[in-house]
């Protein structure tokens, strides 16, 4: 059965989430078409990131179902949900200080191989340590830090950090990567660079975005979804999200002019 067919490669069908008496999601449902950007707005407190920690595996639904290509994967944990194709870029805890920018990204691509038995397994270990390191060169080069293989990623710049988080992402090969606020703490000279490359990565794998930073949704998204106190009001074009009333009145007209 197509993606389309199973309501997109992401279906999320009446997700709730509650902390104690905090009901952060409520019957939350939403479909991912495979290809596109879709990004996720709502004001602080929305809900946007704990409906990112049910699809990433780092908390679970109360109530509700999420699949994937088609799969059921609401009760799955983390790193089974990576396998299938469900990336996340906001992994610091990746992210060793003291490696290099190549290094980190080569433990990401071995890691891949190692827990899900990749074309590497039968190479001699000269060859698969140089195959390991070239596509780790290629992942980096993929999102801008070519020249900064052999930098210790501490001293990467806050943005080089970003990037070198999505770097990780994609070693993973994803179908899909959840980006949440991407372009946090940046001046506009970092975020112009990373909307650039979103918009080169949005070309090769499906992206559900979480952003504040309204001109980069609207340039970058081709649907948005609008979550407000948990409930998701509206998905629909930029131009349909823009028009909507309640979305209108959720931001009281401020970044939506
Ligand atoms: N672990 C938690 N324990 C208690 N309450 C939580 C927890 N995580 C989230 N919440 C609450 O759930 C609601 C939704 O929070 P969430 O962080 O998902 O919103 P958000 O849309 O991502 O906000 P922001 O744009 O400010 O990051 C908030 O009221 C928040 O205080």
């Amino acid at each position: 059965m197509s993606n389309e067919a199973n309501g997109g490669l992401l279906a999320v069908a009446g997700v709730s989430r509650h902390f104690g008496g905090v009901h952060a999601l409520s019957g939350v449902s939403l479909a991912v078409a495979e290809g596109e950007v879709h990004a996720l707005i709502g004001p602080n407190g929305a809900g946007k990131t704990t409906l990112i920690h049910q699809l990433s595996g780092a908390q679970t639904p109360d109530a509700g179902t999420i699949r994937f290509a088609g799969e059921d994967v609401t009760r799955l944990p983390m790193h089974a949900r990576v396998a299938r194709g469900i990336a996340r870029s906001w992994q610091v805890t990746n992210v060793f200080a003291r490696l290099t920018a190549l290094d980190n990204v080569a433990l990401a691509v071995q890691g891949r191989q190692r827990d899900w038995g990749g074309s590497f397994r039968f190479w001699a270990p000269v060859d698969k340590e140089r195959a390991i390191v070239d596509e780790a060169a290629t992942w980096l080069a993929e999102v801008g830090l070519a020249g900064r293989e052999s930098t210790v990623a501490g001293s990467l710049a806050h943005g080089e950090q970003r990037q070198l988080e999505l770097a990780l992402a994609l070693a993973t090969k994803p179908r899909l990567l959840l980006l949440d606020e991407p372009m946090a703490g940046m001046g506009p000279e970092e975020s112009e660079r990373v909307v650039a490359l979103i918009e080169h990565l949005g070309r090769k794998v499906t992206l559900l975005l979480v952003e504040h930073d309204m001109d980069a949704v609207f340039r970058l998204a081709d649907r948005i979804s609008v979550l407000v106190g948990g409930r998701l009001i509206c998905t629909g074009l930029p131009d349909e999200v823009r028009a909507h009333p309640e979305v209108r009145k959720a931001y009281l007209g401020e970044e939506m002019a």
